[in-house]
């Protein structure tokens, strides 16, 4: 039976790498697969790895019926076997129902890859639906890290490396950028609820509030 699965976790775990890999098996099988994806770092109309690999993808704009581009495709001659979507997670709700009609009623496979929540640990929309919608959710297995080692289940945004709860749902963005830029973190629920990045605990380790006192 064709699925809707929903491979989440979080940001830097691995997900578009996986989205590379399985259409990479199945094309070396002989099937063919529509690549979605929205808002990329490496630009409209991308799936990038941070191993290294890109592909081209269709951009899933805002207002594209998904089911309807496939159709299209198909009406046109083109065979199309699985659906691979990138970024899932800025899906609108609709284009999420799109993507279980195209599991129900064109006998395919859709393999979506996303965030669940956002820096403020609140669901994006189209994770939600994907949640209800999903025949199947899968965590990735390789887990992200926090700065102190526990496993990382929440993404931080930051500014000059501190966490900020203020702001936009949507910043397309990178791990690891130079300080004075935004950029995320991924952090344990602990980290994440005392809003302790990296570079806080490391400036808190060295504040002479929290030196231990010497004696004369
Ligand atoms: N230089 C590297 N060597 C080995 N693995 C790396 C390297 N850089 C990134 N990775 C792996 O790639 C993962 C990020 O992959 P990516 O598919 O871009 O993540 P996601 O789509 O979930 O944000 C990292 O968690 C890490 O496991
Ligand atoms: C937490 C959070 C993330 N984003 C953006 C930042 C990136 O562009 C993508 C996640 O990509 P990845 O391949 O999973 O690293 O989402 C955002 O816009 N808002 C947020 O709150």
């Amino acid at each position: 039976m064709p699925e809707l699965v929903f491979f989440s976790g979080t940001m830097d775990c691995g997900k578009s790498t996986l989205a590379l890999q399985i259409g990479h098996n199945r094309s070396a099988r002989g099937l063919q697969g529509i690549i979605f994806t929205r808002d990329d770092r490496a630009g409209e109309g991308k799936l990038s790895s941070r191993l290294g690999l890109v592909t081209d993808a269709v951009e899933a704009a805002p207002g594209l019926d998904l089911y309807g581009y496939l159709v299209e495709r198909m009406s046109q001659g083109e065979r199309v076997d699985y659906v691979i979507v990138d970024e899932a997670q800025f899906l609108a709700p609709e284009q999420i129902d799109q993507l279980a009609r195209v599991v129900d009623d064109l006998d395919m496979d859709v393999f979506a890859f996303g965030i669940t929540t956002d820096f403020r640990t609140k669901l994006f929309p189209g994770s939600q639906r994907l949640i209800e919608l999903a025949d199947r959710i899968e965590t990735l297995q390789v887990e992200a890290m926090c700065w102190c080692g526990a496993r990382a289940t929440h993404n931080a945004r930051t500014v000059g490396g501190a966490m900020v709860v203020e702001g936009e749902q949507v910043v397309v963005g990178d791990v690891d950028r130079p300080a004075e830029e935004v950029g995320y973190e991924v952090l344990c629920r602990r980290h994440h609820r005392r809003h302790l990045t990296s570079a806080t605990a490391r400036a808190a380790a060295v504040s002479p509030d929290v030196l231990p006192v010497t004696q004369p």
